[in-house]
């Protein structure tokens, strides 16, 4: 409609807008709600804006819509800075408050060049009003709202309190809407940065956190679950639960540690899973203690015999031995299994100090996608430890301490302590590298002292096998020669016996 056929009708719409409260009485009430109809319909007609409006409430069942939930956050984030009026409030599950627009207030915001009006009302009934041109309704409602909810939603996760969950032992669960995890804050200030580790290896796991975490439309277009599992393996000490904070921080996920010796069942662990949510990391660590679930598969004659036991079952047997104990079985099907499709975006992560005890099925690729091994310190983890402790990245010590980080095996957490021991009195970083290198000699004396033990123990007991075999030898000798005499004497007798008999007959 141009501009003057507008400028001929607006007094008209005007007119219309203020008659219509003051004639509304003076219509009997049997039509008043037909001309009220017809007058937004006129109204409607000649407006050539189009609004929508998100309650706070969805009204069957008195929950928070998150479409609103979802505008609150992207309006906070995108929009409030154009705001005169802020209000702030603090969710449970945040630590940082949420200034968003207040009562009354309008924001203009732009999508793909298309201006758009936010209108806040936050009396009783809460709710935002967005208003567009009708012309742009397709992109509105095709996109725009589309692009609000996953705006605010990810406003919403960057914003919130990350949590630590543990599950409880079965024994405390009860009623049917109890939850199996507790959770606390989860506050780990590791990261990447702070990890001391190969920097090469350290960039090839960030590159494939990021790569996952891209990978929302390639992951749908291979068909395949959104989540990705990891390896840590190493021993104690070398970093492998300070790895799975700094793969958290840097990722924004919540962490469920699973602690798996307080699952009895096949069941239990379904409940477990299932209540897990998306954007997580499920960390299951010491996977070589965890009940049985770690032993080389059964040889095949014991699953021959398996399989005959299994024929003698009775119908309905099967599902309940499933369903009685853990087994490794039913925590593959978790892992692979229609769980893992739910949610999206699921980290997995084994941690082992010994990785020679794991069922190869339990680790193969697919189900542990990168094996990470987390070992002793290296001169360039080193490095990382003394820059996080000390603030120092050149030192005249540090070749006397890459040399004997050459010699001896350290783990990062003991490096780490040599560091901190004299920190903590407040000397500088000298002392600190000092004291480390102390620390460094004790541990090679040590390992010397080890390794010379281990030496005279392995001589020790290849003597007295020696011994043992030269005992067992001189014994069948001694045997064999008491077994020679005797039958030799038993021939003499014979032989006697035999003559006296021939004297006789003749
Ligand atoms: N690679 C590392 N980088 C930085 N700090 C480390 C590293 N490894 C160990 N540490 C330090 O040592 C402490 C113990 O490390 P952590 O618990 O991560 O080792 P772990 O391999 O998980 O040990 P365990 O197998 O006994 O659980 C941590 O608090 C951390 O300060």
């Amino acid at each position: 409609m141009g501009a003057e056929s507008w400028a001929g009708i607006a007094p008209t719409i005007v007119s219309l807008f203020f008659l219509y409260p003051m004639v509304k009485d003076h219509i009997p009430f049997q039509l008043r709600n037909y001309v009220a109809t017809l007058f937004h319909k006129v109204l409607s007609f000649f407006n050539p804006y189009a609004v929508i409006t998100i309650q706070e409430y969805r009204a069957e069942y008195w929950q928070r819509d998150e479409l609103y939930t979802a505008a609150q956050a992207y309006l906070s984030s995108a929009c409030s800075s154009l705001a005169c009026k802020l209000k702030a409030e603090l969710s449970q599950d945040s630590d940082t408050p949420l200034v968003t627009i207040d009562n009354y207030e309008e924001v203009p915001d732009t999508f793909k060049g298309v201006k758009v009006w936010w209108y806040a009302c936050m009396q009783s009934n809460k709710f935002y009003r967005l208003t567009f041109h009708k012309r742009h309704r397709n992109l509105i409602e095709g996109e725009y709202l589309k692009h609000i909810l996953k705006q605010g939603r990810d406003v919403t996760l960057r914003r919130r309190q990350r949590r630590l969950f543990t599950n409880s032992p079965s024994s405390k669960w009860y009623g049917y809407r109890s939850s199996v995890w507790s959770h606390v804050a989860f506050e780990h200030p590791a990261t990447f940065d702070t990890i001391a580790m190969d920097p090469e290896k350290k960039r090839e796991i960030i590159d494939d956190l990021v790569t996952f975490r891209e990978g929302k439309e390639y992951y749908k277009q291979i068909g395949k679950a959104w989540k990705r599992g990891y390896l840590l393996y190493g021993p104690p000490g070398t970093g492998k639960s300070t790895m799975i904070a700094a793969i958290a921080n840097f990722m924004e996920y919540d962490v469920y540690d699973l602690e798996l010796t307080a699952v009895k069942t096949n069941t239990e662990l379904r409940k477990i899973f299932i209540e897990t949510t998306g954007k997580s990391i499920i960390v299951i660590e010491d996977i070589d203690c965890s009940l049985d679930l770690t032993g080389k598969r059964k040889e095949k004659k014991k699953e021959k015999d398996d399989d005959e036991k299994e024929s003698k079952k009775l119908p309905g047997m099967e599902e309940k031995e499933e369903n009685s104990k853990l087994t490794l079985s039913g925590l593959l099907n978790f892992i692979d299994g229609l769980w893992s499709a739910c949610g999206g975006e699921r980290i997995v992560i084994f941690t082992t100090n010994h990785l020679e005890k794991l069922d190869p099925a339990l680790i193969r690729r697919g189900r542990m996608d990168m094996h990470i091994e987390l070992s002793y310190c290296t001169f360039e983890a080193f490095k990382v430890l003394a820059k996080n402790y000390l603030r120092v990245e050149k030192h005249d010590l540090f070749d006397t301490i890459q040399t004997l980080l050459g010699e001896v095996n350290m783990t990062p957490a003991d490096v780490a302590e040599g560091l901190m021991l004299k920190k903590s009195r407040n000397k500088d970083a000298g002392a600190c590298l000092e004291n480390l290198i102390k620390v460094i000699e004790v541990a090679k004396e040590e390992a010397k002292r080890k390794a010379e033990l281990e030496e005279l123990a392995a001589k020790q007991k290849e003597e007295k096998s020696k011994e043992e075999a030269k005992q067992k030898e001189e014994k069948s000798n001694e045997e064999a020669k008491q077994k020679e005499e005797k039958s030799n004497e038993e021939a003499k007798i014979e032989e006697k016996e035999l003559a006296t008999t021939v004297d006789g007959i003749n």
